[in-house]
């Protein structure tokens, strides 16, 4: 798919014979004009644009998606809003199907009077739309953030700065303002928990705000990797290679992850230098300076610190209090009760869970949760009392790569496998296991586990966990195996 000055032309292999059926086709285009703005370019890039359109001489009209992955996924994703936008658009009725390729040949497609035109289809896009490029809106029912991968609490607004993060959020600002003239690429490294996400997610926001008719492409690396792999298996890469490289403002988190993974990394060192030539920006973060990198190859190495290098620090104390009166403020307005707390719990918060603001976060909310609207009375004993499962000190902080790591080491796959669409049991039930462990393991949210499980939705990590619970008690051997697991990283 190509996307110039607003006009999108899906160019379809010769291999899948393209077909632009009038009037179906017609009806096919405006279908996809909506879609591709409600799924944002990459969902629609990976899996609507390489379907092709055929209507037989009856005036049967299929979906043909060039392979079962890509029908699976859109029959999961997206079908319901696809047949009501058919039905919406189609002025005599027609049925529309989906199928493969190879299911809808076994059919006897080809010669079942289908027709097989071989023009594009053109699809003429508003060359500026109200609705985000990455905006999708609800599929499914299901409640999405209107723009894919973004949190709408990360804002510069609840962003709450200090002297551990100030230049971070300057330059975050700057970018975000689009000004001439700042360094490129931009990368803010720093600890785990301690903001990363949030300030990329509040520059991503405003920047679109600031600039509503430039393309802004957020993604973590994960789903960088994951996009990519399945862009390779479904020969779509050009696409792919497409959609990140028509960005003017490309942001990728937690780059460190593409690390040792040897046709992502090219890959993206590709994306970046030819983004960097044409006057686009960049902006990671990692976990750790580019330096420290150590398996990530030398050349991506060298050019993600060709810009400007930006730590942020371990919140200090004040910070930490700043973060937890902030919070407070927020929970207080959703629950409606006094954002307040008493001095001496607010300063043993402060204090005790200087990990990650994660963590201290995590500490307010299970408060919140337990105490309701008598939170602003407890005493210190009560926010120790039930704070006590989250006290146990020493303990080695696990994350979600170690977990993954340590799955696929014990199942004996790949690490990208758990992150994979595939979804045959020998892999499905180590990737559920491992979303089970990282909720026990982690403090991190339903959402953000899926978000590092290759993009997946809250969902599929609630269903996961639940399958295990339940699978836990009645398969002896599956309880060992997370035993062990869980031995092994807790070291
Ligand atoms: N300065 C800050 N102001 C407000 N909230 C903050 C700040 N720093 C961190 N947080 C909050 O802490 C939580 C963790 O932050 P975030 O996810 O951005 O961390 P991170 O550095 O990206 O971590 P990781 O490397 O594990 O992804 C988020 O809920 C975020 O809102």
């Amino acid at each position: 798919m190509t996307t110039k000055g607003g006009v999108v032309t899906q160019e379809f292999s010769a291999a899948f014979s393209t077909v632009a059926c009038e009037p179906a086709g017609v009806v096919w285009n405006k279908v996809c004009v909506v879609l591709k703005r409600e799924l944002g370019d990459a969902a629609f890039g990976s899996w609507i644009a390489p379907a092709v359109l055929r209507e037989s001489a009856a005036g049967d009209v299929v979906v043909v998606t060039p392979t079962g992955i890509a029908r699976d996924w859109i029959r999961r994703s997206a079908w319901r809003r696809v047949s009501e936008l058919w039905a919406a658009t189609d002025p005599t009725a027609r049925r529309l199907d989906l199928k493969s390729r190879l299911e809808f040949e076994a059919a006897g497609g080809a010669s079942a009077g289908y027709e097989a035109k071989a023009e594009p289809i053109e699809i003429v896009l508003p060359v500026s739309s109200d609705v985000p490029a990455l905006a999708p809106a609800p599929v499914n029912g299901a409640k999405a953030s209107p723009v894919q991968g973004l949190q709408e609490r990360f804002t510069f607004d609840t962003f709450v700065p200090g002297p551990a993060n100030e230049f971070a959020h300057a330059v975050a600002r700057r970018v975000a303002s689009w000004a001439d003239g700042h360094f490129n690429p931009v990368l803010f490294h720093g600890p785990y928990g301690f903001g990363k996400t949030h300030l990329l997610n509040a520059l991503a926001w405003e920047a679109m705000r600031q600039a509503p008719t430039k393309r802004v492409v957020y993604l973590t690396a994960e789903r960088f990797l994951s996009t990519f792999v399945r862009a390779v298996m479904d020969r779509q890469t050009a696409a792919f290679k497409e959609e990140l490289r028509g960005a003017d403002l490309l942001i990728i988190d937690d780059v460190h992850f593409i690390a040792g993974k040897q046709s992502s990394q090219e890959e993206l060192f590709h994306t970046l230098t030819a983004l960097v030539e044409d006057g686009r920006r960049v902006v990671f973060s990692s976990d750790r300076a580019p330096a420290a990198m150590t398996e990530m190859d030398a050349r991506l190495r060298s050019h993600l610190s060709a810009g400007l290098v930006c730590g942020l620090e371990p919140a200090d104390r004040a910070l930490r209090l700043g973060i937890l009166e902030r919070k407070l403020q927020a929970l207080s307005r959703q629950h409606g009760f006094e954002p307040t707390m008493r001095t001496e719990v607010l300063n043993f918060l402060a204090d005790r869970f200087t990990d990650s603001v994660r963590e201290l976060e995590g500490a307010l909310n299970t408060l919140s949760a337990r105490a309701g609207e008598g939170v602003s009375r407890l005493t210190l004993d009560e926010v120790q009392a039930i704070l006590r499962p989250h006290l146990r000190a020493g303990e080695k902080r696990i994350t979600i790569d170690d977990i993954q790591k340590a799955t696929s080491e014990h199942y004996g796959m790949k690490q990208a496998d758990l992150l994979s669409e595939r979804r045959n049991r020998a892999i499905a039930r180590p990737r559920q296991a491992a979303m089970w462990l990282a909720k026990q393991l982690t403090t991190r949210s339903l959402p953000d586990i899926g978000r590092r499980f290759g993009g997946r939705d809250h969902t599929t990590v609630l269903h996961a966990v639940r399958r295990i619970e339940a699978l836990r008690a009645e398969d002896p051997a599956l309880s060992q195996d997370l035993e062990t697991i869980t031995r092994k990283l807790r070291g």
